[in-house]
């Protein structure tokens, strides 16, 4: 595609596709900048999309793909950035958001996975750094942070799908977000995007103490979630991790709600089973576009806080 007008967002795309993408994205709107926050294992760029339309925002944080397989999110996305170019200026909840906010989007959180999932195992999850001492390959970068590191519902087996890693932000995937969240100083929201299972969690997974903000957060994810429903009736659960899913220790959210970012959501995009990992590719838009509702109520109620 010469253009992001004729880009494909009906398809899934590899990861040169999206690179091109985003480098597409950042020429054609003076909004858009890319901002290189570290390298994977295998030396690939993590790639983050700045939107900003003035200096020294606050900011919020959307990243897709972390775990690899679950290609709705990437492609989810690669919709929400878009959605973002298209709307400033002409919907009024997301110019007054970018008016008073900057949004970072990091599409391909894992990109060494991203590949893999393209050109050896399409159900690879974890990252592709190897584990001294083992033959199996790959550390859960949703086990990983330094939150709980350790605790139950992860675990230290490296041949098991929920390996916590030889030690919290080992993963330089982990690791680059982590630094550039201390850098940056000043998010106020982060929102972590899984498929599938259609759930919309909140801290902690690491602990059944209530979170501080449980109140807060449960009533707007109860708010985000009917938005999502509106468009096409689809039905999620919400609630804190531990409670609606099951425990998880070294999550992405329970390390950014420790860090004072009280907005922490995880989402679990579509399905609930059917396929799975395996979405087709004509739910893509249908499911970028109901979430889309859920992260704009998010966003508000951020900026109305
Ligand atoms: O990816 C998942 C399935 O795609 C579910 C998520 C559930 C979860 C979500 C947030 C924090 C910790 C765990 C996971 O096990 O890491
Ligand atoms: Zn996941």
């Amino acid at each position: 595609p010469r253009s992001t007008d004729d880009f494909v967002y009906t398809t899934y795309h590899d990861l040169n596709s999206i690179y091109s993408f985003i480098d597409m994205l950042v020429a054609e709107n003076s909004m858009v900048s890319k901002i290189v926050i570290g390298q994977s294992y295998e030396s690939r760029p993590l790639n983050v999309l700045k939107f900003s339309t003035g200096a020294n925002r606050p900011g919020l944080w959307i990243d897709t793909g972390i775990h690899s397989r679950e290609w709705v999110t990437q492609a989810s996305g690669i919709w929400f950035a878009k959605k973002i170019v298209t709307d400033y200026g002409r919907d009024p909840a997301l110019t007054d958001i970018l008016n008073k906010y900057d949004i970072f989007l990091e599409i391909v959180t894992n990109p060494d996975g991203y590949a893999y999932t393209h050109s050896r195992d399409r159900m690879w999850r974890k990252t592709r750094k190897p584990n001294p001492g083992s033959s199996c390959v790959g550390v859960d970068p949703n086990r990983n942070w330094d939150a709980g590191f350790g605790g139950g519902g992860s675990s230290s087996n490296p041949c098991t799908e929920t390996y916590r890693g030889p030690s919290a932000h080992s993963e330089p995937e982990v690791k680059a977000i982590v630094d550039f969240v201390k850098s940056h100083g000043n998010l106020k929201a982060f929102v972590s995007i899984h498929s599938y299972s259609q759930m919309l969690l909140y801290p902690y997974g690491y602990k059944s103490t209530p979170a501080k903000d449980q109140a807060e957060l449960h009533a707007l994810a109860s708010k985000a979630i009917s938005e999502l429903q509106s468009l096409y009736n689809t039905s999620y659960r919400y609630g804190s991790i531990i409670t609606t899913i099951y425990q998880a220790s070294g999550g992405t959210i329970d390390w950014t709600y420790d860090q004072g970012i009280k907005y922490s959501y995880t989402f679990e995009l579509r399905d609930t089973g059917r396929y799975g990992f395996i979405l087709p590719a004509n739910q893509i838009i249908p499911t970028a576009e109901e979430t889309w509702l859920a992260l704009m109520a998010i966003m508000e109620h951020t900026k109305n806080n």
